[in-house]
């Protein structure tokens, strides 16, 4: 199979109704040859009928769908150069696992001894050849996984479009299953589209990320700039991580912009908003620090609140806040810091950030630079 990119593949204003329903809302994407592209967001937000409509399963209802620059709009879908594997893995359960991949070659003719070669290189790149003879009930959910793979690559698409391809298998395997994706991703250098609901899933293999709500895109990014500079209240709310705060605008200065919400004032990095209006801001919760002390009158980025959670996750610990200024406020501490100043559910402490972590989301949004070294993220190959 060739190494060389192929497959670049661009939506324009594509739409999708189901009767009154809006599946998919004037999306405009465009994806390079050779990206490893995931479709993140929750369930209804029209991921899986944008892939659908990318392979030729659904027809568009208003909109263009380019492969490689051709427009394929109405084009069947075994013409487009697309490979759809689904969510099932939907393998013959009849057929041998040999006999299942080479099935799409056995469809456009392709001789016996042709078809077996090819199924068999496409099997040992999964690394599956060895369990050639079997039958898909005899094999593990993983193995099932890297069977399905191999019979949607068989055909030599441009683009692999994969319908949840990790939500069947348990953790352990997914995550190594991720790096096998990625393995091949890289071996082959195709387009991949990847539709998830998880975003620990996308952050570790897409090198872009489109975050869709509602049928529509909310961002589209890296995976350093969706976590770290969401564009909206959505965004750094569904990538998790980020508390979200608002607060009226009272001073505007060169460098920095007052806020201020009840009691409390907030010093956000400069935004370009009239006085008055409502300007909502994220912040890591690995970014906010905890002190014990009370808050000075007067202070700026220090909230009040109550523990009412403490999740031990491994490496940090997740400190649950009630305070009036948002609905779920959370700091991330490391383990060691949290055993150095441990907390109890109904202590009563300071969460305070800098400046600099805050980042404003929504129609005022903070202009700032990205990380350089991003793009090094993904790149590497993982091993298990
Ligand atoms: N065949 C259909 N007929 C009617 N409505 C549909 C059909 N397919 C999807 N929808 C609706 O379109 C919207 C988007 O569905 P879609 O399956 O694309 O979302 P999704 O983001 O992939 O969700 P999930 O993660 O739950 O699979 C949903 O509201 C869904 O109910």
């Amino acid at each position: 199979m060739t190494k060389e990119k192929r497959g670049a593949v661009e939506l324009i204003a594509v739409t999708k109704h189901y009767g009154e329903a809006v599946a998919v809302d004037g999306v405009n994407l465009k994806v390079a040859a050779g990206s490893y592209c995931c479709l993140l967001g929750p369930s209804g937000c029209g991921k899986t009928s944008t892939l659908r409509i990318i392979a030729g399963h659904e027809s568009v209802t208003e909109g263009d769908v380019l492969i490689a620059n051709k427009n394929v709009t109405l084009r069947h879908p075994s013409l487009r150069g697309t490979a759809l594997m689904f969510q099932n893995y939907a393998l013959f359960p009849h057929l041998s696992c040999e006999d299942n991949v080479a099935f799409g070659l056995k469809m456009r003719g392709v001789p016996k001894a042709e078809r077996r070669a090819q199924a068999l290189e496409m099997l040992r790149l999964v690394q599956m050849d060895a369990y050639k003879d079997r039958r898909p009930d005899q094999l593990s959910g993983g193995q099932q996984q890297r069977v399905a793979l191999a019979r949607a690559l068989i055909t030599k698409p441009e683009v692999l479009l994969l319908d949840e391809p990790l939500s069947a298998l348990d953790p352990f395997l997914r995550v190594k299953m991720r790096a096998e994706l990625k393995r091949i991703h890289r071996e082959l250098g195709l387009t991949f589209i990847h539709v998830t609901h998880s975003q620990e899933e996308a952050m570790a293999l897409a090198d872009l990320v489109v975050v869709m709500n509602g049928g529509r895109v909310e961002q589209t990014g890296s995976p350093w700039e969706v976590f770290n500079r969401p564009k909206t209240e959505f965004v750094a709310r569904f990538i998790g991580g980020h508390n979200v705060m608002s607060g009226r605008v009272t001073r505007v200065e060169m460098a920095n912009t007052l806020l201020t919400a009840g009691e409390y004032q907030f010093i956000v990095p400069h935004v370009n908003a009239p006085a008055g209006s409502e300007v909502f801001f994220s912040v890591r919760a690995d970014r906010v620090s905890m002190g014990l002390e009370a808050a000075d009158p007067g202070s700026s980025n220090a909230l009040s609140a109550t523990v009412r959670a403490v999740e031990y996750q491994g490496t940090q610990v997740r400190i649950g806040l009630e305070c009036q200024e948002a609905d779920e406020f959370s700091i991330v501490v490391s383990d060691r810091e949290f055993s150095e100043r441990p907390v109890s559910i109904g202590d009563r402490i300071t969460a305070k950030w800098e400046v600099g972590d805050a980042h404003c989301v929504g129609p005022y949004q903070t202009q700032e630079s990205g990380n350089p070294n991003h793009t090094q993220f993904n790149q590497e190959v993982l091993h298990v």
